[in-house]
């Protein structure tokens, strides 16, 4: 096995166009690297995610964000895993919620279609969020991490994006929504993906 690249630059990419992510990602990279700008500050154009996976989406992005800047590149693909829907939206979950990104409907169809999933299997979901850092020559580096909970209707809170505020983190009583950004980093997907990606590019 090679040893994972390591990072070492002041310059990092964040190839995402989510505000809430790049909020996110902003915040959990802020002591590491000193520069950060994002993909959407670059103009630099959002690639149609056609992998079947986080990691392979997440890569796909990481990689096309680094070579149209030439700089190093993080990307995430990220997304909401409901165990009684097989997954689903999982990989889909930006494209539930429609071009004119209305996650009430999305959110609400994942009540839907829990509601009618013929085997009851429960409320059980989790988060996963995969990044992926990539260089101008093509090398990546990917790392997945997750947090389980249980999915709670109706929607409850105000901070965060996307799908938060159904999402209860397993020993909470409280939403994603409902947390301050520092506690939602203390226990999230992003987080532990963080962790991982940290501990293998930049210690
Ligand atoms: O691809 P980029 O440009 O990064 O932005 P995106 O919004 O399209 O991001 P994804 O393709 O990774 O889709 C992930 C979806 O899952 C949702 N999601 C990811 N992380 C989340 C989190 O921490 N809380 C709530 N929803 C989240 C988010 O709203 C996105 O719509
Ligand atoms: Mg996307």
């Amino acid at each position: 096995m090679t040893a994972p690249r390591r990072f070492a630059g002041d310059t990092l990419v964040i190839a995402s166009h989510n505000r809430g992510k790049v909020r996110e990602i902003a915040d959990l990279l802020a002591a590491h690297v000193r520069h950060f700008p994002s993909a959407a500050e670059l103009d630099l154009p959002e690639p149609e995610e056609t992998e079947a996976t986080f990691v392979g989406n997440a890569a796909l992005k990481a990689r096309a964000a680094a070579l149209a800047s030439g700089l190093p590149a993080l990307a995430d693909d990220s997304g909401l895993w409901v165990d009684a829907l097989d997954g689903a939206p999982g990989i889909y979950s930006a494209r539930w919620a429609g071009p004119a990104k209305d996650f009430a409907a999305a959110m609400e169809r994942v009540r839907r279609e829990l509601e009618a999933a013929a085997d009851r299997r429960g409320d059980r979901a989790r988060f996963v969020c995969a990044l992926a850092l990539a260089w101008p020559d093509g090398h990546v580096e990917a790392v997945e991490g997750t947090a389980h909970g249980t999915l709670s209707f109706p929607p409850r809170g105000g901070k965060g994006f996307g799908y938060d505020p159904i999402f209860i983190p397993d020993g909470h009583a409280c939403t994603y929504a409902e947390l301050d950004p520092a506690q939602k980093h203390a226990i999230s997907h992003r987080a532990d993906a963080f962790r991982q990606l940290l501990a293998r590019c930049f210690a």
